[in-house]
């Protein structure tokens, strides 16, 4: 059964919804975690709904920079008040939906400290610094940047100096170069008047590597620079707008704090963690709203015939159509739903440094550095694919794809360059292989069993098992994949083993396997997503819910296997055959979700302001809304523009009577 059918909406879409086969809110359910996360949702929709003065005054498509940061201002100066009576404060996915509903996607002036400046001085401060900065952090007395990237130097190589002057007792922070500006800190501009700083620590001559230091930029009254202090916004982006990233030079800045080292010399980068978790989910989500748009528009617009003399179909008819789509679908909810099972691992973990305990971290570092570089590359391609799908109106600021898929290019940079996580998987994988190379050597177990890697130790079975079944057997398709992670890490060892023993440095016998190490990565996150997809749809009971589900399981899982068959076929692993049960599968997996399909987006329940889209509307009612968005233009508030006849009507006056003469 489908919630959203109402009478009065587009009747292609009332046609579609009443054919679903399963219940909306069971799935809706699913996706969120539990029906009561559901009902909250609805419940904060409602409320910002119900609170005009937290919407938008006008399209952002149509406000100028300035208006954008002025609009997100007045709303943050208000958003305390009203997110206490929205949520439950507590409840970080309730945070951060309400956000999400009132910033929506460009950024906004206070969401650098949400989710990066302040947990950093959660998590890497001590008892005396907590009780000065914790409350104050939480009642954003201050607000706090995280000050890291610089303009030409990676993180090992930071050039920002901390050092400590012993007679004084204070730490002296500078910009030595030019380089070494901050470079890009978001809300930085003119926002945040603090920010944590990461600098090289420098004691007695003696270098101790990057931390985090808590510096005042701005007059806490004034909200002038601070003497030594030239901040400034670094100007337009591709997207983020809204948010005021910036420059930063420090010239002999004496802040406030102490030195207290930590208990792991990674933990200075675990605020970078918590942020991967977050982008995970949030480009499931991205994905999920860019399928959303495009499936209910394909739903609506109809263009040419399948059937000759039949009448114009539904483009979502079309097979290349739902080839284009539905595999958009399955990634967004893979990376939703492991989006959200690392995000609970990763706040364990981080619980557990607190006590002390590091032993987790090198396995959350991994897997959060993989899915954060595979979900936000996926998302990307795949958001494009469905503005594509879009046709003209796709590439309207109407269809809501500029904003989305413009902000959507940050994933696959902020938080690290995806190679270079996919680079720090790898150097997790190469650790295994060894264990792996030298347990088979010595007859030695691995140290440590863990659930993401012991397939590795696994000898997989040398056949691929995929094959015609009726049901598709899930656990032949996963263990394909594990069988091409393993032989793609060993490979890539082995070929690393073999140029060091030629005589290259690791360094350079690293960087020469360096496009075979991405591959096993790829491989590695690859048999993650599938596992976890695995795993959860084996947890649903309820058949019209475990069918539909299982459909979109058969779509990610055979559309994968496709992505990466020439792996899987160069050493006759799978066989010519099986590639064509694997073709089969997906189409008659895109054939099975047809019907389905505008129930499954309307499942996840976005509401139009999320969706912030003409064609995705949740009444279908599209052409007439275009014409409504289109004249509210400021293009559109004259019938002539005011420079008209200073230029072009001038320029065609004039053409007019020479010809006339
Ligand atoms: C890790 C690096 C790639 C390399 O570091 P090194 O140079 O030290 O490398 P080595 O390879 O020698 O050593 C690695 C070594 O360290 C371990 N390691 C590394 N990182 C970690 C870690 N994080 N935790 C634990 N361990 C770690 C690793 O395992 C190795 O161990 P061994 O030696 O034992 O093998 C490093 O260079 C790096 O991390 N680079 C990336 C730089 C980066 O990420 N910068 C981030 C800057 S901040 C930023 O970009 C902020 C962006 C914010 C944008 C926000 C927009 C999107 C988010 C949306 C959120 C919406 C929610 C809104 C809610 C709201 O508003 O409220
Ligand atoms: C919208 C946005 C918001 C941001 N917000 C913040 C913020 O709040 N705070 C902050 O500190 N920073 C922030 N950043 C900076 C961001 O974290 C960096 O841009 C990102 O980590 C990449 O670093 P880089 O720009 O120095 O790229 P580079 O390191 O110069 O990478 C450029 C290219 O070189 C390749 N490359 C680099 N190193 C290697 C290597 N070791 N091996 C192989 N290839 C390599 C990469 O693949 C990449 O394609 C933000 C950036 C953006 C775009």
């Amino acid at each position: 059964m489908n919630h959203q059918i109402k009478k009065d909406d587009n009747p292609d879409l009332i046609e579609e919804r009443s054919k679903a086969t399963f219940d909306t809110d069971a799935f809706g359910a699913f996706i969120w975690g539990g029906y009561n996360n559901l009902k909250r949702r609805r419940e904060i929709a409602r409320y910002y709904e119900d609170h005009k003065e937290l919407h938008d005054t006008v399209p952002i498509a149509f406000m100028t920079r300035e208006e954008k940061l002025e609009n997100a201002y007045r709303k943050a100066s208000i958003f305390e008040n009203h997110i206490k009576k929205a949520c439950d404060v507590n409840n970080p996915e309730e945070v951060r939906y309400f956000n999400w509903l009132v910033y929506h996607i460009d950024g906004h002036p206070t969401s650098v400290h949400s989710i990066m400046g302040f947990p950093t001085i959660i998590n890497q401060s001590d008892k005396e610094q907590q009780e000065r900065w914790l409350q104050s952090g939480e009642n954003r007395e201050y607000l706090a940047t995280y000050a890291q990237t610089e303009l030409g130097t990676n993180i090992k190589k930071l050039e920002t100096t901390a050092t400590y002057d012993q007679k004084t007792e204070e730490f002296i922070l500078n910009s030595p170069t030019v380089t070494s500006l901050k470079w890009w800190p978001g809300n930085m501009g003119h926002s945040h008047n603090v920010a944590i700083v990461m600098a090289q620590l420098w004691i007695n001559n003696k270098c101790y590597g990057p931390h985090p230091f808590f510096v005042q930029i701005r007059d806490p009254k004034t909200h002038k620079p601070l003497p030594g202090i030239t901040v400034g916004d670094i100007g337009p982006k591709f997207g983020l707008n809204t948010t005021d990233n910036g420059f930063l030079k420090l010239d002999h800045v004496f802040p406030n704090g102490t030195y207290v080292p930590p208990v792991h010399d990674k933990i200075a980068y675990s605020s970078m963690m918590l942020v991967r978790a977050i982008i995970t989910p949030l480009m499931g989500e991205n994905l999920c709203i860019g399928a959303t748009i495009a499936i209910r528009y394909s739903a609506i617009r109809r263009q040419g015939e399948i059937k000759p003399g039949d009448g114009e179909v539904q483009i979502l008819d079309y097979q290349t159509q739902q080839h284009r789509l539905f595999p958009q679908l399955a990634r967004g909810i893979a990376f939703l739903l492991a989006g959200r099972n690392t995000y609970n691992f990763c706040n364990n973990v981080l619980k557990d440094i607190k006590n002390g305990d590091v032993s987790l971290l090198a396995d959350l570092h991994a897997i959060l550095c993989g899915l954060k570089a595979i979900s936000s590359y996926q998302a990307e391609l795949g958001l494009e694919q469905c503005r594509m799908a879009c046709g003209g109106h796709g590439y309207s600021a109407a269809s809501g794809f500029p904003l989305l898929n413009s902000n959507q290019f940050n994933g696959v940079t902020v938080e690290g360059d995806n190679l270079v996580l996919l680079l720090q998987v790898a150097r997790y994988l190469m650790k295994r292989a060894k264990e792996i190379r030298y347990e088979i050597r010595y007859g030695q177990q691995p140290s440590k069993p863990n659930e993401i890697y012991d397939y590795l130790f696994d000898d997989a079975p040398k056949k691929c098992l995929i094959d015609q079944a009726y049901v598709p057997n899930y656990k032949n398709v996963l263990e394909s994949f594990e069988y091409l992670s393993k032989k793609l890490t060993l490979q890539a060892y082995d070929k690393l083993e073999q140029l060091k023993q030629r005589g290259r440095t690791s360094e350079v016998a690293w960087n020469e396997c360096s496009v075979e190490l991405c591959k096993a990565a790829r491989a590695h996150i690859r048999t993650f997503l599938a596992r976890t997809f695995i795993n959860e749809v084996n947890q649903v009971n309820g058949l019209p819910l475990l069918t539909v589900l299982k459909d979109l399981l058969q779509l990610y899982l055979f559309y994968e296997v496709k992505e990466c068959m020439a792996g899987l076929m160069e050493d006759g692993y799978m066989l010519g055959q099986q590639l064509h049960y694997v073709k089969k599968n997906i189409y008659e997996a895109l054939s099975k979700i047809r019907p389905n399909a505008v129930s499954i987006v309307d499942s996840f329940d976005f509401t139009d302001r999320e969706l912030n889209s003409v064609l995705g509307r949740r009444d279908g009612h599209v052409y007439e809304n275009l014409l409504k968005w289109a004249q509210a233009s400021p293009l559109n508030k004259h019938d002539v523009l005011p420079f008209h006849h200073k230029y072009l009507g001038r320029m065609m006056e004039e053409a007019r009577q020479k010809s006339r003469l």
